[in-house]
């Protein structure tokens, strides 16, 4: 059966990807706020454009059809209420609290064509872009000195995160941080109005109105019935089983999910920047995830006695839980900058643990992570290497700046 969204793995050969091309919203940067958007540097739009294009056309050269945020965004937002709805919700998420004001934004906002409204509402809204706002609160003159109305959005590019799609349904998500909340609206909007996702009956495995966060970069599809998720400074326990027990109760294939326990800390935020799966048998991994024992803490959780409880198995070793869930005999987990005390962190920082599978065997990943991109190879890896200079700045990697609609099954 032909399912708009279908992935039953992390390396079945890739058909559609959903990408964003950095816009102006980067361009909203500065020092000032940049721990706040999640950015550890500026990075230079023309080349962070010209990287992202390369990475576009890489897919599209390897047969894989790229379709754009913005322009789902757009096309979802074909009328004029859906449209009008989706700003008063984005205008409510940024918590525009001043009365007046929320009104006067909206107007500006609704002012533009659809797609000029995407990208505004993307790259930001700053306070000295609408003149005839009348301060008329104290508070209002008081904190005139933040620079915007609306922030701007720079962290759109890792369009893994904000949802992902698991079988032939989804997660939107919960994000963690302030800066990424807004981010699962769009996919919110698309999946109810644009016409290739509208009324398919596409399961909602998680929804971005739960208390706690998850995010998709802690989310890798292992095989059709299993997945693992990480235990992140991103992604909560409570989310993991309120995620684990919807699948268990819909008709998802999925019937067991390793719920893997990585530090909490910037460099290792989501579960793909320290492991990933790169062929039938070969997993990427960062070797501090694990102790001087090899050892790290995984739970199984499997159908419990009844609806509401799950079965939990506590592992600490990440080899050989794999061998047992895939049914396989040998599994080789590559290091990252090869495990070295240099190139493993130096490499992990720039992504290098952040490979995005194409096909079983087949990756892309950054250029500059040269010691991990020769270690795969020597390992039977093919890897084809994109331009990564400005695009890792924002720490994310192909894995990250990726997010699959559709794979073929594997055999
Ligand atoms: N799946 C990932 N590893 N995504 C990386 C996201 C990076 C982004 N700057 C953030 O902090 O959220």
């Amino acid at each position: 059966m032909n399912h708009v969204l279908n992935v039953t793995s992390e390396i079945g050969k890739l058909r559609t990807v959903l990408l964003h091309r950095p816009g102006q919203e980067v361009e909203n940067l500065t020092p000032e706020y940049l721990q706040k958007l999640l950015f550890d540097d500026i990075p230079y739009l023309p080349i962070v454009q010209k990287e992202h294009d390369y990475f576009a056309q890489t897919l599209r050269d390897n047969g894989i059809e790229v379709l754009y945020l913005s322009t789902l965004l757009s096309e979802a937002l074909h009328t004029e209420e859906i449209k009008k709805q989706f700003v008063y919700d984005i205008l409510t998420e940024s918590k525009i609290s001043v009365d007046d004001s929320f009104y006067v934004i909206a107007d500006y906002l609704l002012s533009f064509d659809t797609s000029k409204m995407v990208e505004k509402i993307m790259a930001g809204v700053r306070k000295d872009e609408i003149e005839h706002m009348k301060k008329k609160h104290l508070y209002e003159i008081l904190t005139s000195h933040y620079p915007f109305y609306l922030d701007p959005m720079p962290n759109l590019y890792f369009t893994r995160d904000p949802s992902a799609v698991v079988g032939n349904g989804l997660t939107i998500n919960k994000m963690r941080e302030p800066a990424r909340q807004r981010e699962s609206l769009f996919m919110q909007y698309i999946v109810k109005y644009h016409p290739r996702f509208a009324n398919k009956d596409i399961p909602i495995w998680f929804n971005r109105d739960f208390e706690y966060p998850m995010e998709g970069g802690d989310e890798l599809v292992l095989s059709k019935d299993t997945i693992a998720i990480g235990i992140s400074a991103r992604t909560a326990a409570k989310s993991i089983e309120r995620f684990t027990l919807n699948l268990f109760h819909s008709q998802s294939d999925i019937k067991r999910v390793l719920a893997v326990e990585i530090p909490k800390s910037r460099a290792f935020m989501h579960l793909d920047t320290v492991f990933t799966m790169i062929d039938y048998d070969k997993f990427t991994i960062h070797s501090a995830i694990q102790d001087a024992d090899g050892k790290m803490d995984i739970y199984v959780l499997e159908k419990g006695p009844d609806n509401e409880t799950l079965n939990i198995t506590h592992k600490t070793n990440l080899l050989e839980t794999l061998k047992e869930v895939l049914g396989l005999k040998e599994i080789l987990l590559i290091p990252c900058g090869g495990g070295d005390m240099i190139a493993g962190p130096r490499e992990q920082w720039n992504d290098g643990s952040n490979t995005l599978a194409i096909a079983p065997g087949k990756v892309v990943t950054y250029d500059r992570n040269y010691v991990t991109n020769e270690l795969l190879r020597t390992n039977g890896v093919e890897v084809i290497e994109v331009l990564s200079s400005e695009l890792s700045r924002g720490r994310g990697g192909p894995r990250c700046m990726s997010m699959p609609l559709v794979r073929e099954a594997l055999d």
